[in-house]
């Protein structure tokens, strides 16, 4: 059986049954009422999900008033019943919230076509409830894991600063966290309903960051075949978040500050400005003042952005967090693995303890989904944890483990410990200087900073 439940509410009788039986056929539960006050009663015995009124009712509750009473006892839809000339009460029902209204006399199938639309609407707004509830799980404070001074003094802000628009600057190492705080802001804000969209502005070539941030019409560039929509629009009404803000070339901070102030902009090879409504949450892990010094970040652009300043501490500034860490990014690998590793031997514990973690909680995550892959007994040893942790001596042990895998897991691995190893030392060979590194080993600059996101290097001296 069906379990939507429908209330139709009319004094007719005959209109009553005839919908009463074309529903019930149709395997809906139905109900009816003859009045506002029988469905009343109605509403405290049951909870429907459609409801079908007649606007012309007897006693004292009219059918407005009962849309009225349904909109606030009932989450349901509601579908209007109007006599021909009833147009202008039918109206001010929508205005109220009905679904739609259809005039007397009308055909089952019309009646019917009506109510598999609310079904269908229903089952949208209900499976977007479950995906944002899904979302908060998945974005919300809660993910955000330890109990150290410094991380309650970040849970702290996101609450103060959820519920404003205010612009907001989070700046630390890199895989601290800052992308994680953004989408808790987001989601426990008010514009949690709405788009929270990221961009990363140090992977994108100048021009395809304008375009990526502010679209483009036909016609605007030699391979503009057709107007795209730029995130800045994409995102009307929820959030952008810009990560590596540093990294943007002075010619597009310029269209960002009018963004900032005005809340508009022109796509490329328009003429017409655009309005959007959109919070900015910006990212860096870089030391943008010394970058305002420099002249390669502009000043206003700089105080427009760190309105409200979060900092990242390190995960090496709180190390009480680490055991919490471990226990949460087990479960979360056991799930991915499906395996049933329990923890870590107290000497493993203590090896990650002390390690000084330059890649942050990003490092700490990939340690742990490495060694819960690696290991088939209930701890994880210490054989698997020290040549993670010992990178520079460790990476031959690791090789060697692998030999006991399926090639591709054993060659996708034995992949990512040659890149780390080749990042890392191309790094330091120049100084931290991403694009001269690249220039050398003969790379996109953008796939080597691709490279030392993924690998939790860092590229250099950061605030
Ligand atoms: N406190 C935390 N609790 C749980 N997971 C965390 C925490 N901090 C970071 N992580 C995890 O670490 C990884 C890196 O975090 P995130 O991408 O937010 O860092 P980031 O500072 O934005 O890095 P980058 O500067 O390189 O972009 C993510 O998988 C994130 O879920």
């Amino acid at each position: 059986m069906n379990r939507t439940k429908i209330l139709v509410v009319d004094d007719e009788e005959g209109y009553r049954k005839v919908l009463y039986n074309a529903l019930t056929e149709r395997g809906f539960q139905v109900k009816t009422a003859a009045s506002g006050e029988e469905a009343l009663a109605e509403f405290k015995k049951n909870s429907f999900s459609l409801i079908v009124i007649d606007m012309k009712l007897p006693g004292s509750i009219d059918g407005l008033e009962l849309l009225q009473r349904a909109k606030e006892m009932n989450n349901a839809s509601i579908l209007i019943m109007t006599a021909y000339g009833g147009i202008d009460t039918a109206v001010e029902a929508m205005r109220r919230g009905a679904f739609n209204y259809i005039t007397k006399p009308f055909s089952i199938d019309e009646i019917m076509l009506n109510i598999e639309r609310m079904i269908e609407q229903n089952k949208i707004i209900e499976e977007n409830n479950y995906l944002h509830s899904e979302l908060e799980k998945a974005f919300g404070r809660k993910t955000i894991i330890g109990n150290s001074k410094e991380i309650q003094k970040v849970m702290d802000m996101i609450s103060r600063v959820a519920f404003s628009s205010a612009t907001v600057l989070i700046t630390g190492e890199s895989g601290t966290g800052k992308e994680l705080v953004a989408r808790a802001i987001h989601f426990n804000g008010n514009r949690k309903h709405k788009k929270f969209v990221v961009i990363n502005c140090a992977t994108l070539s100048e021009h395809l960051l304008e375009s990526e941030l502010f679209g483009h019409v036909r016609g605007a560039f030699t391979g503009a075949i057709k107007d795209k929509k730029g995130l800045f629009e994409e995102a009307d009404g929820g959030t952008l978040f810009m990560d590596e803000i540093g990294d943007i070339p002075t010619p597009v901070q310029a269209k960002i500050l009018r963004v900032l102030q005005e809340g508009e902009f022109i796509p490329l090879g328009d003429t017409v400005a655009r309005n959007v409504d959109v919070r900015i949450i910006a990212a860096t892990n870089q030391h943008l003042l010394k970058k305002v010094r420099d002249k390669e970040f502009r000043e206003d652009l700089y105080y427009r952005l760190n309105v409200i300043n979060i900092k990242m501490p390190p995960l090496r500034e709180r190390k009480e967090d680490i055991p919490l860490l471990i226990k949460h990014f087990i479960e979360k690998y056991n799930k991915k693995e499906n395996k049933q590793i329990k923890g870590l031997s107290p000497e493993t514990e203590m090896e990650l303890y002390k390690y000084h973690w330059p890649g942050n909680v990003r490092e700490l995550e990939n340690a742990i989904e490495r060694a819960v892959t690696l290991t088939n007994e209930p701890i994880i040893p210490l054989h698997v944890i020290l040549p993670i942790v010992r990178k520079e001596d460790g990476n031959n042990m690791l090789l060697d483990d692998l030999l006991s895998h399926p090639y591709k897991e054993a060659r996708k691995k034995a992949l990512d410990v040659f890149n780390t190893k080749y990042v890392m030392n191309i790094i330091n060979k120049n100084s931290g200087n991403v694009t001269n590194a690249a220039r050398e080993c003969k790379i996109e600059r953008q796939y080597l900073q691709r490279m030392l996101k993924k690998y939790a290097i860092k590229s250099r001296q950061i605030i």
